[in-house]
């Protein structure tokens, strides 16, 4: 049977990549995002600005929502800090079986735990499952209407501590008007927008990122 995008995308990475080095590993997934598919990962242009809010914030309990193939896992992975709690949750078993093997490619598969499920069950069980208390940096990159409930399945759950830092993507492309309303207007969060374009195209999209008050 015909692969899919995902399967094609890991056979990019084994053949062009160097296993255990995370910076070609990204490499070659943009190359085959630019030159053969294009695929809804973060991407070269936001996954810098991905990588400074990371750098910025050096967490050290991180939350991840929607791995697909573990593009940006592996971007924000390689910059983490020996110890860091990192969690990233996909919900289809078939991108979870490709991500996992594109973060251990790049070898960095004992700095990850990545579990499969839809968000809104794991987040309220995630302090019995992992110990972990508050995140200090969340990225959601998931169904994009999933991004509001969530943030307030944080909230509720206690999983967010003053400082926390909320970073999502696709605020413009698709979209994610309900959430941008939200953080924009409470008083619970201080949010900036960084401009930049949808994954490989030339389309405005970008990012919001929201820092929790308490
Ligand atoms: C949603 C996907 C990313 C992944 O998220 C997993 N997922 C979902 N809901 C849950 C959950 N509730 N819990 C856990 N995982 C979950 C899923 O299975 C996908 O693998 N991302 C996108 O759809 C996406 C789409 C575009 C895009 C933009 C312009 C176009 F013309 C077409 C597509 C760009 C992007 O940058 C995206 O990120
Ligand atoms: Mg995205």
């Amino acid at each position: 049977t015909r692969s899919t995008r995902p399967q094609r995308m890991l056979k990019a990475v084994q053949k062009n990549a160097i296993r255990g080095n995370p910076e070609s590993v990204i490499s070659a997934i943009d190359y085959f995002c630019k030159h053969s598919e294009w695929a809804m990962n973060v991407g070269d242009e936001k996954g810098c600005i991905l990588d400074s809010v990371v750098t910025e914030v050096d967490p050290s309990t991180v939350l991840e929502l929607g791995t697909y193939c573990g593009y940006s896992t592996v971007r924000i992975a390689r910059l983490l800090s020996p110890g860091t709690k990192f969690i990233t949750v996909e919900f289809n078993p078939a991108s979870a079986e490709v991500a996992r093997k594109i973060i251990a490619y790049a070898g960095l598969q004992d700095k990850v735990t990545l579990v499969e499920g839809a968000s809104g069950d794991l987040i309220p069980q995630i302090k019995k499952l992992y110990g972990i208390t508050t995140f200090d940096f969340i990225f959601l990159d998931h169904w994009k209407d999933r991004y509001l409930p969530d943030i307030k399945l944080f909230e509720e759950y206690g999983l967010l501590g003053k400082g926390s830092v909320l970073l999502a993507d696709n605020v413009i492309c698709p979209g994610t008007p309900e959430y941008l309303e939200y953080v924009r207007n409470s008083p619970r969060y201080e949010s900036r927008y960084y401009p930049s374009h949808l994954e490989y195209t030339k389309v405005e999209d970008g990012l919001e990122k929201s820092l929790f008050l308490g």
